[in-house]
């Protein structure tokens, strides 16, 4: 076994369960798919460099679980003039007969942006190691009324009652972002629907739209071309100007290439999204193996473009995540795939612990900068909430003004993670709970700003609301700790905040992992299972390593 990882070296902040390349810049998930039995993730990358650069490629690796990655040679690559300066994000669709076709954006020699087709050379190769050109590239070129360097980003294709294709493509015509259709009988010549597919005011280009159906009575994933009166619809769009993925619920006639939204982009914390931290540009795919459909993000940095120069590498994907439709229907739900439990190794659990006002529980015995942590927390008092008109707040304001020292009735109480035995740094993952008109009222923090004595570092704190039930009077907490990055899933995953942090001390042996409550009224850990998780393999063909 050879360790081929250049970049690992005495490296505290690299992951190791969380997708990385081995070195240098990494953003958008691209064309994710199933296909004879494996998994194969392809990715924006820069091969040259730890920043972006003027000539991304594919980047391609495969695995049978989500989890042990086995990185293969690029699989596309700026070769020709629609794609020389560069090959942008883009999709796959698995067409007729199980053949995987592969469109993406191209930098053409004019650095117009146009999309092209790539073809398997080999469908017997399970890994689908190559990809060829299609002779006819470009495939679609910006059509009139959508500016030529935004035209970009085409999502996984589905096929209409017609048996036509279609793929929507992000765009932007002056301030208006834009998603247009595409239809073809062939895969190969596409027409443009004149009319947009969705647009929206003042926002710029929309990248990397995603639009899948989901299930509305179950957690079962749908064929992205499923025909059925009983299905829900999501368009999920990467707002450019925001650097944030918001997603629209919707009906989809396909006969009349209409999506209506259940509602419309309001830019405000009222908008769905998929996570209220980093994560950007992220792609689903049917799983077809397990009946799922499974959603990456891009989780980008926090630290300098100097300090990603120094490390060799930039960018994670966020754990795979299976997403489906609430029960309530007004959202989705996102939680790491079942795959990521292989990797839980030592255990502890905590139960029944009651958490009185500023008390700080440590969770031991456990390796707490790769960890696993799973609490249910249970609140007598609810009643006794303090009372919170949600409209017009901001939650991430709300969150940022008052850090996790600072006490309310219910509340602040969570997990203090990837911290220093002193606390001085620490990365807060808290609750705090109100009462509105008719119904309690979740806060869910993730607080960076003492996540490094480091200055130099985006310590943004972010923040949602979720409701409660006030039948149950518990609310869960997930966390997946991996070095530099903290995922964390409330309430089962209704609520989802993913972190990067940088801390100085709190490296390796030296992190730590505490339960607090700084709240005045009493909650109780019901039930808290921590796993320390186990380094997912990550290696070239022919050889293993861990990540
Ligand atoms: O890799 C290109 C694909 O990525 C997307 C969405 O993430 O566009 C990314 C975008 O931003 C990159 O360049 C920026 C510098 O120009 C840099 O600050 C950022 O960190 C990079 O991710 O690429 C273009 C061109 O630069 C910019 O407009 C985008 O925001 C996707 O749309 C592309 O297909």
């Amino acid at each position: 076994m050879s360790s081929i990882n250049m970049v690992n070296q005495n490296q505290p902040y690299r992951t190791s369960y969380h997708f990385q390349p081995q070195q240098n810049w990494m953003n958008d998930p691209n064309g994710p798919m199933y296909y004879k039995g494996v998994y194969h993730l392809f990715y924006q990358h820069n091969p040259e460099a730890a920043t972006f650069g003027d000539r991304m490629v594919w980047g391609h690796s495969v695995s049978y679980d989500l989890i042990n990655w086995i990185h293969l040679n690029h699989a596309i690559e700026p070769s020709e003039p629609y794609d020389i300066n560069s090959c942008w994000s883009g999709s796959a669709t698995i067409l007729e007969g199980e053949k995987p076709a592969i469109l993406y954006t191209g930098i053409d020699e004019n650095k117009h942006q146009v999309q092209n087709l790539a073809l398997p050379k080999d469908l017997s190769d399970p890994f689908l190691r190559e990809w060829v050109k299609h002779p006819q590239n470009p495939v679609m070129t910006p059509p009139s009324g959508v500016e030529v360097d935004n035209f970009r980003d085409p999502s996984t294709a589905w096929k209409g009652g017609d048996r036509k294709w279609r793929v929507v493509i992000g765009a932007q015509n002056g301030d208006e972002g834009k998603v247009i259709l595409y239809q073809s009988d062939d895969f190969v010549n596409w027409t443009v629907d004149p009319n947009p597919f969705y647009a929206s005011d003042n926002t710029r280009v929309c990248e990397c739209p995603d639009f899948f159906p989901v299930s509305i009575n179950s957690t079962n994933g749908l064929d992205t071309s499923i025909q059925n009166a009983s299905v829900r619809h999501v368009l999920k769009i990467s707002y450019l100007t925001r650097q944030h993925d918001y997603y629209f619920l919707g009906k989809y006639v396909s006969d009349q290439e209409n999506f209506i939204p259940d509602t419309k982009f309001t830019g405000t914390s009222s908008d769905l999204r998929f996570d209220y931290g980093k994560f950007y540009a992220s792609k689903s795919f049917f799983d077809y193996a397990k009946n799922r459909r499974i959603l990456w993000g891009w989780v980008n940095e926090s630290d300098t473009s100097q300090d990603d120069i120094h490390k060799g590498w930039a960018g994670l994907q966020s754990i795979p995540r299976q997403v489906w439709l609430d029960k309530s229907g007004k959202r989705l739900i996102q939680w790491p795939i079942e795959e990521v439990e292989k990797l839980r190794d030592k255990q502890i659990t905590i139960t029944g612990e009651k958490l009185t006002t500023g008390s700080t529980l440590e969770v031991s015995g456990i390796t707490a900068s790769q960890v696993d942590v799973d609490v249910l927390f249970e609140i007598p008092e609810l009643e006794s909430a303090e009372w919170l008109d949600p409209s017009g707040v901001d939650p991430e304001l709300l969150c940022s003004q008052g850090d996790a020292s600072i006490s309310g009735t219910i509340g602040p109480f969570g997990l203090l993670a990837l911290a220093s035995k002193d606390l001085t740094e620490q990365t807060a993952v808290y609750f705090r709970i109100y009462k509105a008109l008719n119904k309690y009222i979740g806060l869910m923090c993730s607080d960076q700003s003492r996540s490094s004595l480091r200055q130099d570092l985006d310590k943004t704190t972010y923040g949602t609301f979720f409701d409660i039930d006030p039948n149950v009077k518990t609310i869960s907490l997930r966390i997946l700790i991996d070095h530099s990055i903290i995922e964390s899933f409330g309430e089962e995953g209704k609520v989802c905040i993913t972190s990067r942090v940088y801390p100085s001390l709190a490296i390796d042996k030296e992190a730590n992992l505490y339960v607090f409550n700084n709240g005045i009224k009493n909650v109780v850990i019901s039930k808290l299972n921590a796993w320390s998780m186990k380094q997912a393999l990550l290696g070239n063909e022919g050889h293993n390593s861990s990540a």
